[in-house]
């Protein structure tokens, strides 16, 4: 019998005190492996359901399952734990600690985890950079990386705790066509190769198309949700 599914909303519904509807009933499960494009116009509420899926806020009403817990039944510390563990964030600005080195960029989150320590914490991180091809680049800081260095540098971060789901909101947005399509190659590598999942925001219908399935808002509803090939 097949588990759960990784992350699952029921119903979810966002909306402010002023009655403002962000997001409106949705209800989609994501499964291991999957690469999933979130498109809609501007203020369709994108972002909104992203923070929802990577429970950085509450629904209003119906819930946001993770492996099949409840997260409003989670105390805040422990959704902060899930959250360090099991998901990992990319946004349209880096978000790098200016700062630190693009290695400590990477450490800090395995650090604060508390899984690995000293080498094996060290090598960790210094894997991922490699595999995004920043190993020269460890000891710059962001302001010394390009674009899409940075960008990388991000991604190998949301992943340096392992996440079995990466949320990204407009990844690319701040990107060149070349370095776009290499951030979405990432992606395609970690969902195929890795079996992550993944779920992106973008405004990029050739980028959208990569994705095998894609999720459309409309006014904060879900219009369509479909496999693409
Ligand atoms: N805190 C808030 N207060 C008032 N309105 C908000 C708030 N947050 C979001 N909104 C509104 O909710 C709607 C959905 O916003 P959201 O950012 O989720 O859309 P989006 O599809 O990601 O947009 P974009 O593509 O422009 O980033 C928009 O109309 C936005 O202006």
């Amino acid at each position: 019998m097949s588990g759960p599914p990784l992350l699952e909303a029921r119903a979810a519904t966002r909306q402010l005190a002023e009655g403002v509807v962000l997001v409106r009933d949705v209800s989609l499960a994501i499964q291991p492996g999957e690469f999933i494009a979130v498109t809609g116009p501007s203020g369709s509420g994108k972002s909104s359901l992203l923070y929802l899926l990577g429970l950085l806020d509450r629904p209003s009403r119906g819930e946001v399952m993770l492996e099949g817990r409840d997260t409003a039944r989670l105390p805040a510390a422990e959704l902060a734990g899930l959250r360090l563990a099991k998901l990992g964030f990319v946004f349209q600005f880096h978000f790098l600690l200016p700062e630190f080195t693009a290695l400590d960029n990477v450490l800090i989150p395995i650090r604060r985890l508390g899984r690995l320590h000293g080498a094996a914490a060290r090598d960790r991180a210094m894997g991922l950079l490699a595999a995004f091809g920043l190993a020269d680049a460890w000891q710059k800081l962001p302001e010394q990386l390009s674009g899409g260095m940075r960008q990388r540098c991000a991604i190998a971060r949301a992943l340096a705790n392992d996440p079995a789901l990466i949320l990204a909101d407009e990844p690319t947005g701040n990107l060149d066509s070349a370095n776009a399509a290499g951030v979405f190659d990432i992606f395609e590598r970690l969902t195929r190769e890795e079996g992550r999942s993944i779920v992106v925001v973008t405004h990029d219908a050739s980028l959208a198309r990569r994705a095998t399935r894609q999720i459309r808002l409309m006014d904060g509803v879900v219009v369509s949700d479909q496999a693409q090939g």
